[in-house]
């Protein structure tokens, strides 16, 4: 005999723990109803009997090989619905639930198996005629246990309530104050798949949370057909979030928050049928096929999360809003319990033997079991001491950014009161001493100006007596008794009358120290380079100084340089006031005068000028003088020394 199933042990032992460990599998639970009237009076004969607690054994009419079917649990048709809520451990998920952890519990089989009755038990037999007690499904257990739980728990609990249904692929909200409208499926990393303005109704009493459920079942979608009186032709999900909220804490309802706390799902999946079995037509046909696709895609995704290689990639959730609803439930973080419903008759078998190896399938397929976030549930010791270690540091950055704020602002005004002031006060001073600069400036520049037409006037003076003086030391005639040596001189030795010659040789005639031209011993410096008749064939201006030294042996480049001093020189003065200017560039300033005022830098050369004005005064008048007298022999021209002589 072939046997399928669970690789588990004992069901209660599973089903009681919950999460174990990283992976948990999916539990499933096998329901085999009884045989109903219909079947009964059909003489149908049962496919099905079940071998242990854990085993279904399959006997195919016709003689063919007998199969096993190996789940967490196994029961019968003479179980209760008390027996089913125990076996299932549905108290071990509601534990979970108030723990954090998001249980489900959905119920899968063909049309007409029992899923419904399984989890709310059978409809009322007529109006105002309750159901039994003892009928009462999965859910009005549940409810009836937790709301006894929370009553003893000793904590604040908050309780609530959605419930929507999938008809037709759409989702509609079987709470919702007015007629149920299509809701959205949204995404969010924190809450993975969500429906968007689902109404989640909170609730305090077993009695509200009944009535929310009567509301829900009164509003699914359900029909008539060939196997079921009372077929639901939607899956419908209701939800009972567990929390324990903080006193300022809001309840989420849609705004695309994760809930906080745990939640436990009931998932009554409408049944796959055969449209020809049931006879479906028209709308039925239509809801027939959309319950077959939804649980199609179903299928193939618990198909794919067996392969654990695909399960790390993708899984088709997105291709039903059942899929993507339960996705957390199947491949998620959840905690999930599948009740798999069959009918025992061996006329249903080939459904029956689908929902079997659908099942099968389911139980290999795990969760990974994510721990709550509610700040209910009890952190582990480490991470609740790390959370106090990081609460302590915030408080204390608080405190030290409270005590800065506090101080800041008088820190703050002053430093900007500070630096308003300098940086005014730094202007200030920029432009007070900008415009003690336009001032000097514009003092050197009109000392200047004064300074150079100051010297210009004495320049005209220079030359106008140099001019007088030469007139009266030249020989009015050839042949004369008192001619002067001076005139045996070149022809334009006015040009070289400063400096004097520094052989300090005096004219015989007019006593006055001859210019470097009318010496008899100018030879001392000029001879050696060129001769008086080289030079009378150069201009003035391409002269070489007079008291130039003698350029270097073998350079015939003439120097051009000249030295503060030179200018400072009157035989440069003079050059310059008799227009033949030899260095075009500015005399450079005196070395030595830094440290004079402004306006006085340049008086120096005016000053110059004027001794040698007053000299040459003295010179012309001394020369008209002596010019009345008789002149010395010439013998006396040997004595250069006599009269010139410094001492
Ligand atoms: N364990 C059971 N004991 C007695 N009657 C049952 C049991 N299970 C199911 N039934 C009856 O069988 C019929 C079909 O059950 P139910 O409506 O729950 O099936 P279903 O799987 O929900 O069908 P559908 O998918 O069409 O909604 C109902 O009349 C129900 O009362």
């Amino acid at each position: 005999m072939e046997e399928r199933g669970s690789p588990d042990g004992d069901p209660a032992r599973s089903l009681e723990q919950g999460p174990e460990g990283p992976e948990t599998p999916i539990q499933v639970v096998l329901r085999v109803r009884p045989m109903s009237t219909t079947e009964l009076r059909r003489g149908e004969q049962s496919a099905l009997h079940c071998s242990g607690t854990r085993t279904l054994q399959v006997s195919p009419p016709g003689g063919g090989p007998d199969m096993a079917f190996r789940f967490g649990a196994v029961l019968d048709g003479a179980s209760t619905q008390e027996d089913v809520f125990r076996v299932c451990g549905v108290k071990r998920l509601g534990e979970l639930a108030l723990r954090g952890f998001s249980c489900t519990i959905f119920t899968f089989g063909q049309t007409g198996s029992g899923k419904t009755y399984t989890l709310t038990g059978p409809p009322p037999q007529g109006e105002g005629v309750p159901v039994p007690a003892s009928l009462a499904g999965i859910m009005q257990r549940t409810f009836i246990w937790l709301l006894d739980r929370v009553q003893h728990l000793g904590v604040p609990v908050t309780l609530r309530a959605s419930y929507l249904e999938i008809y037709n692929e759409q989702v509609r909200d079987l709470l919702s104050l007015g007629t149920p409208r299509p809701l959205p499926v949204r995404w969010n990393k924190a809450r993975g798949f969500y429906v968007e303005q689902l109404r989640v109704v909170e609730f305090g009493s077993l009695e509200a949370l009944m009535e929310l459920l009567q509301m829900g079942l009164s509003r699914r979608r359900s029909s008539s057909h060939t196997l079921n009186k009372a077929s639901s032709r939607s899956h419908a999900l209701l939800t009972l979030y567990v929390s324990r909220p903080a006193p300022q804490q809001v309840p989420p309802v849609d705004s695309g928050e994760a809930p906080v706390g745990g939640k436990l799902c009931f998932v009554d999946l409408a049944g796959s049928e055969k449209v020809a079995a049931t006879g479906s037509q028209g709308q039925l046909m239509l809801e027939a096929n959309s319950i077959n696709r939804s649980l199609l895609a179903l299928g193939h995704c618990i198909s794919l999360l067996l392969d654990p290689q695909r399960k790390q990639s993708h899984i088709p959730f997105r291709d039903s809003k059942l899929t993507k609803l339960l996705a957390d439930s199947l491949g998620g973080r959840g905690v999930t319990l599948m009740v798999a419903c069959v009918s025992p008759s061996a006329q249903c078998l080939p459904e029956t033997l689908s929902t079997l190896r659908y099942a099968s399938r389911a139980q290999r397929v795990t969760t990974r079991p994510q721990g709550p976030k509610s700040p209910g549930v009890k952190p582990p010791p480490q991470v609740e001491a790390e959370m106090l270690q990081l609460q302590e540091e915030n408080r204390h950055l608080r405190f030290q950014l409270d005590q800065m704020q506090t101080k800041a602002p008088g820190i703050h005004g002053a430093r900007e009161a500070w630096a308003q002031r300098n940086l005014y006060g730094m202007l200030q001073e920029f432009m007070l001493e900008n415009e003690r600069l336009r001032k000097e400036m514009r003092q050197l520049r009109s000392s200047r100006d004064l300074a150079r037409a100051e010297e210009h006037a004495l320049a005209q003076q220079v030359h106008e007596l140099e001019r007088h003086l030469h007139s009266a030391c030249s020989l009015p005639q050839k042949g004369s008794a008192h001619m002067c040596p001076c005139s045996t001189g070149p022809a334009a030795s006015c040009h070289a009358l400063p400096p004097l010659c520094s052989c300090y040789h005096i004219c015989p005639l007019c006593r006055i120290s001859l210019a470097h031209w009318s010496c008899p011993r100018r030879e001392c410096y000029l001879p050696q380079t060129l001769e008086p008749e080289a030079l009378g064939h150069m201009s003035l201006s391409a002269r070489p100084p007079p008291w130039v030294p003698p350029p270097h042996p073998g350079s015939s480049k003439l120097p051009q340089e000249r030295c503060h001093s030179d200018w400072t020189q009157t035989p440069v003065l003079a050059e310059m006031l008799t227009g033949e200017e030899v260095v075009p560039s500015a005399p450079p300033l005196p070395t030595g005068s830094s440290n004079m005022p402004p306006m006085l830098r340049g008086v120096s050369g005016i000053s110059n000028l004027t001794q040698r004005l007053e000299a040459l005064t003295h010179q012309m008048s001394s020369s008209l003088n002596l010019g009345q007298k008789q002149p010395q022999p010439i013998e006396d021209m040997q004595s250069p020394g006599q009269g010139l002589s410094p001492h």
